[in-house]
């Protein structure tokens, strides 16, 4: 079966842990319920795309794999329903029947309410439980892998496999299994409702300033799971009235400067594996590129290993628009980064004769082989980076830069000297910085925990942090973007959900 087998192949061990645990839940449901008592609800998103694969992987195991079913087109026997409604997408509408005559699914269409809808169903079929592409974070909080419908709907059971699913785990699935998914996702759309409430998201936005149109990456490539609702048009906003609001304050129009650049840092180095030094570089990159608009999907740090460097750059370089990386850099055994580049994108090291003359100028003529190890760089995705203060260029290899500096005041240097290439060439793009707002409570987690998840939902676009410097101090809240209205609505939105003064406002340094 193509699914089992696939994920069983993949390297992936936190997907397989997940996959596992959804076909666990699968097949519980296939041994509680006859098939004839369970429905699949299918609506063409991704997770529900997720879903049905998932089933179509549990129905085959629960089958033991026998004659009757080998995973093949021909073996969903699970009814699925589909509420279709005018005011869907296109795409979402034709990939849903697309999926339907690929996997051999006996469809109920329905063109009601999903209440009346449901009522109705269950009037006529045994149906038991339903099977739902729900996952935590979506709009209906508070279920459990098994949930009884609520009160006032009709009796079934929600049956959620893939409850625990983050967004990186669905694309992880739909990647690792290379199976087809609505193409709206490739043009920036990251969930899915109706044609009146979602637009792409801004979040994946590629400004490119010769043209009109505005571009999208795929929704995959959205770094930071929690923002895949900000293409969501928030329904009760009391705009004008005459042109659409969204809630995520993200118009057209304003796309270009709301898009999000990501980048990642790599440290190389056993001796900060060993406890021996501390990485200061990583954190000041943080800084300096949320000073620039950018955003930080990770720091790592990994061993002077070629492998273990070219494993990660591969898997930063796909993700981020930009990786940095510094440490072992240089001629010594250890010095194994620039290998770990070139096998990340499948080239060899070769000499580079200008990297050679500038190295001469700094270390003469001295070279104890006959040719100079440290001149040897990522053939054919080299470029190099030149300013006069450095006496050394700095190396870019596709997207990735190669950082020399080894402490503070070398990262400020080097950093300073790519802020002023970039004002003739497009390295580093400086966008819009990001503005934060920290608030402080001593109220309980307990208390906090709800009107901060809501608030999160009410304003997607928006980063909304919290950490503490002391167990039992105060809460500190930081509410994070760029337009500094939506930052204001979100602070009075927060403290309209909790009593006056529950909130006071620290000065960010
Ligand atoms: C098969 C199915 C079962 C549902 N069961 C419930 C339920 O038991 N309780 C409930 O409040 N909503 C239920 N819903 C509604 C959803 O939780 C949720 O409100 C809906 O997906 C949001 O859609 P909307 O954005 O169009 O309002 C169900 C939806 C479907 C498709
Ligand atoms: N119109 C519908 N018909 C049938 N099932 C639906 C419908 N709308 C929602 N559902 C069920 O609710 C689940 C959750 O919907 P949700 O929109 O969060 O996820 P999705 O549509 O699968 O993916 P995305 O988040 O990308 O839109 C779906 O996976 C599906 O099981
Ligand atoms: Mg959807």
């Amino acid at each position: 079966m193509e699914i089992d087998k696939a994920i069983r192949e993949s390297d992936d061990r936190w997907l397989k842990t997940k996959y596992n645990k959804a076909i666990y839940v699968i097949q519980r449901a296939l041994a509680l319920y006859s098939i004839e008592e369970v429905a699949f609800s299918f609506n063409g998103g991704k997770d529900s795309t997720v879903l049905l694969h998932l089933l179509r992987a549990g129905y085959f195991l629960h089958k033991g794999g026998q004659n009757c079913a080998n995973g093949g087109p021909s073996d969903f026997p699970i009814r699925t329903i589909y509420f279709e409604s005018s005011s869907a997408f296109p795409e979402i509408n034709s990939f849903t029947y697309d999926a339907a005559a690929n996997y051999g699914l006996q469809m109920d269409i329905i063109r009601t309410d999903f209440k009346s809808g449901l009522e109705a169903l269950l009037k006529a079929n045994p149906i038991r439980a339903i099977f739902l592409g729900v996952r935590i974070g979506d709009p209906t909080v508070g279920q459990e892998q098994f949930s009884p419908s609520s009160v006032g709907w009709p009796p079934f059971m929600r049956v959620n496999p893939i409850l625990d699913w983050s967004y990186r785990d669905v694309w992880a699935f739909l990647l690792a299994c290379k199976v087809q998914y609505c193409s709206l996702y490739d043009q920036g759309y990251t969930s899915i409702g109706s044609i009146h409430d979602t637009v792409p998201n801004a979040l994946l936005s590629v400004s490119n300033s010769l043209s009109s149109e505005e571009k999208f990456r795929p929704a995959y490539l959205l770094s930071d799971g929690r923002l895949e609702r900000a293409g969501r048009v928030n329904k009760f906003s009391s705009g004008s009235g005459h042109s659409p609001s969204f809630s995520n304050g993200l118009i057209s129009a304003d796309l270009h400067k709301n898009s999000l650049l990501t980048a990642s840092a790599i440290a190389v180095g056993d001796e900060i594996l060993l406890g021996i030094v501390e990485d200061q570089l990583g954190p000041l990159l943080c800084k300096k590129l949320h000073s620039i608009g950018w955003s930080m999907s990770q720091t790592v740090v990994v061993r002077n290993d070629v492998d273990s460097v070219a494993e990660e750059v591969e898997r930063k370089s796909s993700t981020n628009d930009l990786v940095f990386i510094y440490g072992g850099i240089g001629p010594l055994h250890s010095d194994l980064t620039l290998a770990g580049v070139a096998k990340a994108f499948g080239v060899r090291l070769a000499p580079d004769e200008e990297f050679e003359e500038y190295l001469r100028s700094v270390i003469g003529d001295y070279c104890p082989s006959d040719r100079n190890e440290m001149a040897l760089l990522p053939e054919g995705i080299t470029e190099l980076l030149h300013h006069e203060k450095l006496a050394v260029p700095l190396i870019k290899c596709k997207n990735i830069i190669v950082l020399t500096a080894t402490n503070f005041m070398e990262l400020e240097t080097q950093w300073d000297c790519l802020i002023e290439l970039t004002r003739s060439s497009d390295i580093l793009a400086v966008m819009e910085p990001y503005v934060s707002r920290l608030l402080k409570t001593d109220l309980s987690d307990v208390a906090t925990a709800k009107p901060l998840s809501k608030l999160c939902l009410e304003f997607p676009d928006l980063h909304i942090s919290c950490y503490r410097q002391t167990r039992y101090g105060p809460l500190i809240v930081n509410i994070r973007g760029r337009d500094e209205a939506r930052i204001e609505a979100a602070v009075e939105a927060l403290s309209k959900k909790l009593h006056p003064g529950a909130f006071s406002e620290i000065n960010s340094s």
